[in-house]
């Protein structure tokens, strides 16, 4: 784990996105009593996921691996940096990928080893060094082929931090759902399922993914996605503890690119990304950055 920097003087990260820069140095002197409280209330570390889903070769991969690599996030810097590839090139990534930098798998199965032909255990990810698992993805949730239950992915989740693994847990809701007014009640029900067997929120990541963002353009307003991770945090306050709540790390993902970072990440309740299309460009670079413009960095 990386300790908070609160510094913006050191600036060596490469490539140094221009207009990345210039909002940090307005939002510095803008600097105010407000973001005050959110450095010593919320002591969260920044979290960036690349998603790479069903994507890329052994050569693709590699470049992938050469452009992450070559984002100079110094150590002690305030923001922890976990891509995810497909399962067959997990060895290839976990062996080039810089040590500072951690491996996520997509997906994992509900038990250990044994006859279950296709599924890949926690126990496996954690042999070859993967960290974490994402689980509850959108696509896995709703795929008609997929359809994972909620059931299913708190079942997925204890087995997984039960042999060590932190998980990334999805949550989101659908275009429909969004339109009904049902937003927190789609969020909160996949929360539930989840928290009868999690004991230790420590190792879990939740990731707001409404389904309506991923993969259209279609990013949520700054202040949208804030509302909503505030109230899942609230959610935890009421439901788990404040402890919890407040060290829970929430994270947004759907269509965060280069450019609409930088306003997600001054949310005070967004504590990072999971991205999916723009993990796999060099603008992945200025997500990361963008840990910079959080109100627990500025
Ligand atoms: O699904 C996502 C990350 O898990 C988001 O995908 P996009 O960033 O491509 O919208």
């Amino acid at each position: 784990m990386f300790i908070m920097n609160t510094s913006l003087s050191n600036k060596t990260f490469l490539p140094v996105p221009s207009g990345i820069d210039l909002y940090v140095s307005q939002r510095k002197k803008n600097f105010n009593s407000r973001n005050r409280f959110c450095m010593s209330a919320n002591n969260r570390h920044f979290f960036v996921g690349g998603n790479w889903k069903c994507n890329g070769n052994k050569r693709s991969i590699l470049e992938l691996v050469e452009l992450v690599n070559g984002i100079h996030v110094e150590r002690n810097t305030g923001v922890e940096v976990v891509c995810a590839p497909p399962f067959p090139y997990l060895d290839l990534v976990r062996s080039t990928l810089k040590k500072e930098f951690g491996v996520a798998a997509q997906n994992c199965w509900i038990a250990g080893s044994g006859a279950y032909t296709g599924e890949v255990s926690a126990d496996m990810l954690l042999d070859v060094g993967v960290e974490w698992v994402i689980l509850g993805h959108s696509e896995r949730r709703h795929l008609p082929e997929l359809h994972e239950s909620d059931e299913t992915i708190a079942q997925k989740t204890e087995k997984a931090l039960e042999s060590g693994l932190g998980v990334i847990l999805c949550i989101g809701e659908l275009l429909q759902e969004r339109e009904n007014g049902k937003t927190l009640d789609v969020c909160i029900r996949q929360l539930n399922a989840v928290a009868k067997v999690v004991t230790d929120w420590q190792k879990v990541v939740v990731a707001y993914e409404p389904v309506w963002a991923i993969g259209t353009g279609k990013v949520a307003t700054p202040e949208r996605a804030q509302e909503v991770h505030n109230a899942v945090r609230q959610w935890f306050r009421n439901n788990i503890s404040t402890q919890v709540a407040d060290k829970l790390r929430i994270i947004y993902g759907g269509s965060v690119n280069g450019q609409n970072c930088g306003r997600l990440a001054g949310q005070r309740d967004i504590d990072g990304f999971l991205v999916g299309g723009a993990s796999l460009k060099p603008e992945f670079a200025e997500i990361v950055l963008s840990h910079r413009l959080s109100p627990k960095s500025v």
